[in-house]
């Protein structure tokens, strides 16, 4: 079997299409992990990467604080590709010249290629081709021992090489990542297949291979748990261990008292019946009912939450014997979001944090999706014969409708949320855009509005309809639904909903706001 796959690494200089460069490496289905541009040498040199790309980034190299590499890093034999930043580094560090240009570039330009020998084979025959600028330095003068490989009518260097075949290095201004440069993803699979040399050998069935074992490796005979939402992350995280260990792994899944309609059944009745898992349903709805009391401000019932979840995960394990580890659905952006060289960023919400259970019980962690993201767990999923409904499952937060209820969290005010919700889902499915949208859900804000119903006055609940479309749930835009989608949803909760008299429809983007309310 393969263990070994052939790698590059992406060095992180700051920008915002760091992730969508490994994205492309590994749509070719070569493995490519980001590291933070501040990482020593030898660290670089311990991964054995067969390629380096160096990402855009916010600075400008002529600044005083402006990131760099060790020079040295150029001299390895290990073949490299600067990306704007990554370009203006090299020269900067080579010998040429950065300087800022009189005109920002942004959008699209033309490109014209040079030399279709390497990089750019089977690019722009058809004269030029479109590429995507985001720059406002340019390169005065290329290093020695450089030649410009393409131009656009603004830049006579948009893409140079260094004519050394032991110590190859190719940059480009342009940014190759992004969908608006067509040919990008060619120029990214000529440098991973034919400058570094790399094999695709990394597909989601080897992925599954390789981590099965490592989980058999690492487990031995001992027992395992995993606390299971439901969600996409850790029923993946879940299949994949049972495949590795079977009986040895123990599911726990919690009724916290703000779930869905019918969500625990299904849990239930997918888990156990369809996929053979042993799995525990904890109905603690009272106990965290009980502590949600009154409780209004949003980081109070996170963390009354999160806290309430590890007491029962703990509770619980101990009556298991024998537990040493707790698999967790852990996803390659919560890993890049603390390793990026801007450090972790501030504190927007906590998260109901099941990453504090571990230490407190000694548990070790299995993590089995940390070098994934969403789509390929999604991929990964199929691959393990998890059913539609759980692959494309939209992401539901562990402090699940206590966070949508505003304000205090009652049965009653959760009985109203509950049929809103519903109500959203099945208008979504039934316009066939659930799978197109990120997560859409209804919220019942906490205040009361007039209304007039069958010659009635009404003082009575608002509910708000949040949708949206994203990538990664780091950042995300207000949903474009039909307006006949959205008139339907209006209509069947204002009379479907008994304490509802008014809809309204959230058209904020992330950021400045958040997904959820709270
Ligand atoms: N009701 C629950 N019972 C047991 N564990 C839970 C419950 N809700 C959340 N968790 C745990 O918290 C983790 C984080 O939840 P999160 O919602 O981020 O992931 P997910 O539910 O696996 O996937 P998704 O993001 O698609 O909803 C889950 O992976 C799971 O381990
Ligand atoms: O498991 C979770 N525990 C939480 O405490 C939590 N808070 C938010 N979310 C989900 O994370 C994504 C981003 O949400 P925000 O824009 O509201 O921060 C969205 O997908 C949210 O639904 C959570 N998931
Ligand atoms: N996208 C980038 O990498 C920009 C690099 C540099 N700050 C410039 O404006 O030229
Ligand atoms: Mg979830």
């Amino acid at each position: 079997m393969e263990l070994w796959h052939d790698r590059i690494l992406v060095l992180d200089f700051g920008s915002q299409y760091t992730q969508l460069i490994a994205r492309r490496i590994r749509e070719a289905q070569v493995y490519s992990q980001i590291l933070p541009c501040t990482v020593p040498l030898a660290t670089i040199l311990a991964y054995r990467p067969q390629g380096i790309v160096l990402s855009g980034g916010p600075s400008s190299v002529y600044e005083k604080k402006a990131p760099s590499v060790p020079k040295d890093l150029f001299d390895q034999g290990i073949p490299i590709l600067g990306i704007c930043y990554g370009m203006q580094l090299v020269t900067h560090l080579s010998g040429g010249d950065v300087v800022k240009a009189p005109h920002r570039e942004y959008g699209r330009a033309e490109l014209v290629i040079d030399d279709r020998s390497d990089l750019f084979k089977g690019v722009g025959e058809g004269g030029s081709t479109v590429v995507w600028m985001s720059h406002g330095d340019r390169i005065e003068r290329m290093p020695p021992g450089f030649r410009s490989i393409a131009h656009t009518g603004n830049s006579p260097v948009a893409a140079m090489k260094r004519d050394d075949h032991k110590r190859r290095l190719y940059c480009l201004q342009f940014h190759p990542e992004v969908a608006h440069t067509p040919e990008g993803s060619t120029i990214l699979r000529n440098f991973v297949y034919e400058i570094c040399g790399c094999k695709p050998t990394w597909t989601m069935q080897s992925y599954v291979d390789t981590a099965v074992k490592q989980i058999r490796d690492q487990v031995g005979k001992d027992r395992v748990i995993c606390a299971l939402s439901g969600g996409v992350d850790s029923s993946v995280a879940a299949a994949l261990t049972h495949r590795a260990i079977g009986d040895q792994l123990t599911c726990l899944f919690v009724d916290n008292g703000v779930l869905r309609v019918g969500e625990r059944d299904q849990v239930q009745k997918t888990f156990a019946s369809q996929l053979h898992l042993n799995l525990r349903i904890l109905d603690r709805t009272n106990q965290f009912l009980d502590r949600l009391k009154n409780v209004i401000d949003p980081e109070r019932k996170r963390k009354i939450i999160g806290r309430q979840f590890i007491a029962h995960f703990e509770e619980e394990s101990k009556k298991l014997k024998g537990v040493k580890y707790l698999v967790q659905g852990t996803l390659y952006p919560d890993v890049i979001e603390s390793v990026s060289f801007r450090g972790p960023s501030a504190t927007i919400k906590t998260h109901h944090n099941v990453g504090g259970l571990p230490a407190r019980m000694r548990l070790k962690l299995i993590e089995p999706l940390r070098e994934l993201f969403k789509d390929e767990v999604r991929v990964l999923g199929k691959e393990l014969g998890l059913p539609d409904e759980i692959v494309w499952r939209q992401p539901f937060p562990g402090p699940g409708l206590a966070i949508r209820v505003l304000g205090s969290v009652t049965k009653e005010r959760l009985a109203i949320l509950r049929a809103a919700e519903t109500i959203v889902e099945q208008e979504i499915r039934a316009a066939g855009l659930y799978r197109d949208i990120w997560q859409a859900f209804a919220v019942l804000l906490p205040i009361r509005t007039v209304g007039v119903m069958g010659d009635q006055r009404t003082y009575e609940n608002v509910i708000a309809i949040r949708a949206v479309t994203s990538l990664d749930g780091m950042t995300a835009d207000w949903a474009k639904i039909p307006n006949d989608v959205l008139g339907r949803m209006s209509n069947r909760i204002i009379n479907e909903v008994k304490g509802v008299n008014r809809v309204v429809y959230d058209i904020s983007s992330k950021p400045p706001s958040t997904i959820e309310w709270e």
